[in-house]
């Protein structure tokens, strides 16, 4: 059987946002998947087993097994599926709003996800509240500015992007940190129209099958 026809895995967490941005991702694109669980929390961390160092080297989710081969890391996997599977477009067709939504992917999965993920606020210890707030209210300040000037209805202009995908997860985790989003209410708009779209509904961390009873909306 050809590669393709086999239907992907996704290793996933429901509330890690990188998890979610390739979730919403595979819905947009209609990609059907099955999903194993990792809990990051239980047993000290199912990541860190040494079966899943042979998944993803790294310890994190997601990662991805499609079309014959593993990938880890959100913006990477997401790239791969926007070019094997270019419908609905991720990346806009124009050079110059393409650099924009990698600018605002970017901004987040590097500027600000990582420096609030579960490894660092759990060496950081009991300043982890004030340490995540620092660094999205840090990168959300400048992420309004930037959106001031490539958003439409969304991140940039009025398609979906790659860009969106990164921004719902990580306004998620603003929510979770307790960040105060009044001085952003150009992330909260564009937050509050992409989560009436199907796909970051399906894909939302209180949908999912790891998703505890307690949680699930
Ligand atoms: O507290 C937990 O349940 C464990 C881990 C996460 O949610 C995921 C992260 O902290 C990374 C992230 O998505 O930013």
């Amino acid at each position: 059987m050809s590669a393709v026809l086999v239907k992907p895995v996704l290793y996933s967490y429901f509330r890690s946002s990188c998890s979610w941005r390739v979730r919403i991702a595979l819905a947009l694109k209609g990609i059907t998947y099955d999903q194993v669980p990792v809990n990051l929390l239980k047993d000290g961390g199912q990541q860190l087993t040494a079966e899943f160092q042979v998944v993803n080297p790294m310890q994190q989710v997601p990662a991805l097994k499609i079309d014959g081969i593993t990938l880890s890391q959100s913006l990477a996997i997401i790239e791969y599926l926007e070019e094997t599977r270019p419908n609905p477009r991720l990346l806009p067709q124009d050079q110059k709003k393409r650099a924009q939504v990698r600018m605002i992917s970017d901004h987040i999965v590097s500027g600000i996800q990582p420096l609030q993920n579960l490894a660092i606020l759990q060496r950081v210890g009991e300043k982890k509240l004030e340490w995540a707030q620092h660094y999205i209210t840090n990168g959300f300040q400048a992420l309004e500015q930037i959106l001031k000037h490539t958003a439409g209805r969304y991140c940039v202009g009025d398609e979906v992007s790659m860009a969106d995908l990164c921004l719902v997860p990580q306004v998620y985790n603003a929510e979770r940190y307790k960040v105060d989003l009044a001085p952003y209410p150009t992330i909260t708009r564009i937050n509050k129209a992409l989560l009436e779209l199907e796909a970051f509904q399906v894909s939302h961390p209180t949908k999912q099958p790891d998703t505890p009873a307690e949680l699930r909306a």
